[in-house]
């Protein structure tokens, strides 16, 4: 089996919401694929319908090679899934939690695995500490030990750093990238473009749809931003004129430097003549990258769930 996930047609409706609305989506062995998209678009349901923990209202699939509907079960034993909220037990020691987690998924010669999981996460000194007493980056490490503990051949990562700082984010993906190595599949939901950069594809999802979908050297293309380098004295006025003249949607700073992007070809390019017959920087064309891409997409994003809150309550 080369796709681990392929579903068609997915959806889910609370009350007169459409929260996951006509989603397809396939998924090869070994990927790391990245979800984007702002709050309440319906990443997290999505998730769980992959895996199994929620009923799809329309659509059909298999997730790895089982039928999303009729074989939850099986999906569920296989997955290794990462909450966006800590769910281990604060009050349980951390080789307690582990423990618990292997009880409940059966695994074999579970002591042992437990030792090589306290092992590898360094905190074999510490097993006795109750986990409710680690720091934000401690513990997510943790978590993930906890879901990979029945060596899953999927693991599903919901918002998995957030509120964790640079180097327990680098470590953590440092893991993911040695998972997806040994042929593990990741979908992970983010905010982080530091992370988006990581994943091998990328969904960008808004109010439940599926806007963008592909490898991630293809999203830039595919947002169809146009993008110049600006460099010279000032930038930060030229960046307060730049953002409000025709055809320019996005203004970022790189370093010593500002990108200017514009998606109406037209309207951008006559905006740039004109601040280059200024004379006072110098101008180069960019090809949009990732980062563009995604502050720009990042940036469109209003909060789905305030959004559709708005618009349920002006009807
Ligand atoms: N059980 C539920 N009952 C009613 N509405 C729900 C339920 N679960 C989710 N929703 C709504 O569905 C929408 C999508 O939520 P979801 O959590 O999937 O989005 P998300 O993209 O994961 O957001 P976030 O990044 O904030 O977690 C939101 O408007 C949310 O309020």
């Amino acid at each position: 089996m080369t796709e681990v996930i392929a579903v068609t047609g997915l959806t889910k409706i609370y009350g007169t919401k459409r929260v996951v609305d006509d989603f397809d989506i396939t998924v090869p062995r070994g990927a790391i694929y990245g979800f984007l998209g702002p709050n309440g678009s319906g990443k997290t349901t999505t998730i769980r319908m992959l895996c199994g923990l929620l009923t799809p209202d329309a659509g059909q699939g298999t997730c790895l090679g089982y039928d999303i509907r009729a074989q939850a079960d099986r999906i569920k034993e296989q997955v290794g899934y990462m909450t966006q909220k800590f769910s281990l037990y604060e009050d349980l020691s951390i080789r307690e939690n582990l423990d618990f987690i292997g009880r409940m998924y059966r695994v074999r010669d579970r002591g042992a695995r437990v030792a090589a999981a306290l092992d590898d996460l360094g905190l074999a000194n510490r097993a006795g500490q109750l986990a409710g007493t680690l720091s934000g980056g401690w513990k997510q490490r943790l978590a993930l030990a906890a879901c990979l503990l029945h060596d899953p051949k999927l693991l599903l990562l919901d918002e998995p750093t957030a509120g964790v700082d640079p180097k327990a984010r680098r470590d953590f993906w440092d893991e993911i990238r040695r998972l997806s190595g040994q042929g593990v599949t990741v979908l992970v939901s983010t905010h982080y473009m530091d992370e988006a950069v990581q994943c091998d594809r990328i969904a960008y999802i808004a109010y439940g749809k599926k806007l963008i979908d592909g490898p991630s050297a293809d999203i830039p293309k595919q947002v169809g931003l146009e993008t110049w380098r600006v460099e010279g004295p000032d930038l930060a006025a030229l960046e307060v004129r730049v953002k409000t003249m025709p055809g320019i949607v996005q203004v970022a700073r790189f370093g010593a430097s500002l990108h200017v992007s514009g998606t109406d070809k037209q309207a951008f390019e006559n905006t740039i003549e004109t601040l280059k017959a200024e004379g006072t920087h110098r101008w180069s064309e960019q090809v949009a990258g990732l980062e563009e891409a995604f502050i720009y997409l990042m940036a469109g994003s209003r909060d789905n769930f305030a959004a559709t809150e708005d618009k349920v309550g002006s009807s």
